[in-house]
């Protein structure tokens, strides 16, 4: 159906994969995929629902019993071809990405070097699981603990980063040795269904993963109310995330939640301001402003407002919206109408609150999902873009005059997930690095997310950290062995 020009086709898998299956769709069950940039259909899937999730969750509890016994030197060679055959099909993953997600060609095969490289650090995290031997509190007792994996895994994920937020999940589920069963997001389903085959490709046994396309509700109704599920691995809205939480509780599965964000970006008088500026591009406009960690909220000291805000209005105005195919377009299409809907709420609402548009400010003249890069200025906490989680193009610029009223200001949110500040002052970077109540911080620099650090928030952003050494511990049990009757007979 698709007319994407990839040099192996066979990696547009229009189907599912269920229990080693693959579960194409029909005239009847076709859920459409299409292109945001251009509305174009470029695939489908089938709308399934609880009986295949259910068949999904039997089949990864028995697919689990073998590769739970394999060595972690041999699930880790498997993570590692797996991550390799995702670098060689690079180009055609990135095809895909931006055919179903948006974003332009560079960014998405961008993300996939990304997605692979959670396989890559998993692959050799797995050699490293180490348990203890305590010493007793008895001469006949030896201590020992042992760490195991959690067992079969569910995991749910969003459009936003459709390869990278499923192997952040899968790497470290597989090194541990647990199956997985994904529901990703109905509009980027594709990227998905690749994975699986490459993963397939790489010696993943049939059934330790399957990839559920359908119906949300019913998918993860079941997932939730299984016994046999013993993780939930969630990545999206904190709405859905705290639905999830409330699912789970009667069967008290081990959560992992990636939440909302709402991230400040405080520039100090002594920051270097040309590198804040490129810092808050990237912080605010990667993926069309569509990251959790995206810079929600912008603010300046006062000595450097203006000198900030004139930089990086000039350096917006240069880069291009448009289809993400096309060369030299830094910005997308947001994924949807409602995307676009509350992008056109938030700067409305500010305007209409006294705040000023410095650039942009109004859907874009290509129409459909595009919406104009803006910034606004003179914006004060009172307004939506402050509360709220944009998830757009919109950088809102706040002037503020003390450390501590920047500060103040940047914890003043439910969410706590990324932050970041500018600074040359040693002791300001210590004082503000500890006092900002957040799962990250970044000083200094506008991205941070890598596969080797912690990725995860406090308060409503989630729990749980995915990527760095602690990522593995997430799906694995402690499990306390007491040796007695060693003492001579
Ligand atoms: N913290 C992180 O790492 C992280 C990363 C990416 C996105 N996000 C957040 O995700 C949000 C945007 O992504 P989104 O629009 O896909 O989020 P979303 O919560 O609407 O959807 C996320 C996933 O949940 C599924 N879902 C929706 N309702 C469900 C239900 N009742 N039962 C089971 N599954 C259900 C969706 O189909 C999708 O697969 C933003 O808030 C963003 O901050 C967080
Ligand atoms: O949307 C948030 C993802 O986690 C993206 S990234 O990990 O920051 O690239």
């Amino acid at each position: 159906m698709s007319d994407l020009q990839l040099k192996d086709p066979s990696l547009l898998v229009e189907a599912a994969y269920v229990a080693g299956a693959w579960v194409e769709a029909t005239d009847e069950n076709a859920i459409n995929v299409t292109n945001p940039a251009t509305g174009a259909v470029i695939g489908r899937v089938p709308n399934l629902g609880a009986a295949e999730t259910d068949a999904a969750i039997e089949a990864a509890a028995e697919a689990m019993k073998a590769w739970a016994q394999r060595t972690a030197k041999d699930r880790a060679q498997v993570l590692r071809r797996w991550h390799d055959l995702m670098m060689e099909h690079q180009d055609d993953l990135g095809t895909i990405l931006t055919a179903e997600q948006g974003k332009p060609l560079a960014e998405a095969k961008g993300e996939i070097a990304y997605s692979a490289s959670f396989l890559e650090w998993f692959s050799e995290e797995a050699r490293r699981a180490y348990g203890d031997i305590t010493p007793g509190h008895a001469p006949d007792k030896r201590l020992l603990t042992l760490k195991q994996p959690i067992g079969v895994v569910a995991a749910i994920t969003p459009w936003n980063f459709p390869s990278a937020m499923i192997t952040r999940k899968a790497g470290p589920a597989f090194a541990a040795g647990c199956a997985m069963v994904l529901k990703p997001a109905i509009q980027t389903p594709l990227s998905a269904t690749a994975l699986a085959l490459l993963g397939e490709r790489a010696g993943l046994p049939k059934g330790l993963f399957s990839v559920v396309t359908g119906s949300a509700g019913a998918i993860g109704g079941a997932l939730t109310s299984s016994k046999t599920v013993r993780k939930l691995t969630f990545t999206g809205s904190t709405e859905i995330g705290a639905l999830l939480y409330e699912q789970c509780a009667p069967t008290i599965k081990k959560l992992g939640l990636e939440l909302g964000g709402n991230a400040p970006f405080i520039v100090f008088d002594d920051a270097d301001v040309d590198a804040a500026v490129e810092g808050a591009v990237i912080a605010k406009f990667r993926n069309n402003g569509q990251t959790c960690v995206c810079a929600n909220r912008i603010y300046v000291q006062a000595g450097v407002y203006d000198e900030f805000a004139e930089k990086l209005a000039a350096k917006v105005a240069t880069l291009a919206t448009g289809n993400g195919f096309d060369e030299g377009i830094t910005f997308g299409p947001l994924i949807d109408d409602a995307a676009v809907a509350k992008v056109k709420e938030h700067v409305e609402d500010a305007t209409s609150k006294g705040a000023s548009v410095a650039l942009g400010g109004e859907a874009h003249d290509l129409g459909g999902l595009f919406y104009q890069p803006t910034i606004l200025t003179d914006v004060t906490s009172d307004m939506l873009v402050t509360i709220e989680e944009t998830f757009g193009p919109v950088a809102p610029l706040f002037k503020f005059d003390k450390e501590s009223e920047a500060v103040e200001a940047a914890n003043d949110t439910d969410f706590g997930l990324a932050s970041y500040f500018y600074s040359r002052d040693l002791a300001r970077v210590w004082r503000v690095s500890e006092a900002l109540d957040f799962g990250m911080v970044g000083v200094n620099t506008g991205l941070i997310s890598t596969a080797e650090a912690p990725f995860g928030g406090v308060k409503m952003s989630g729990l749980g950290r995915e990527g760095s050494r602690y990522g593995l511990e997430d799906f694995m049990e402690t499990k306390y062995v007491c040796m007695g009757g060693i003492d001579e007979a």
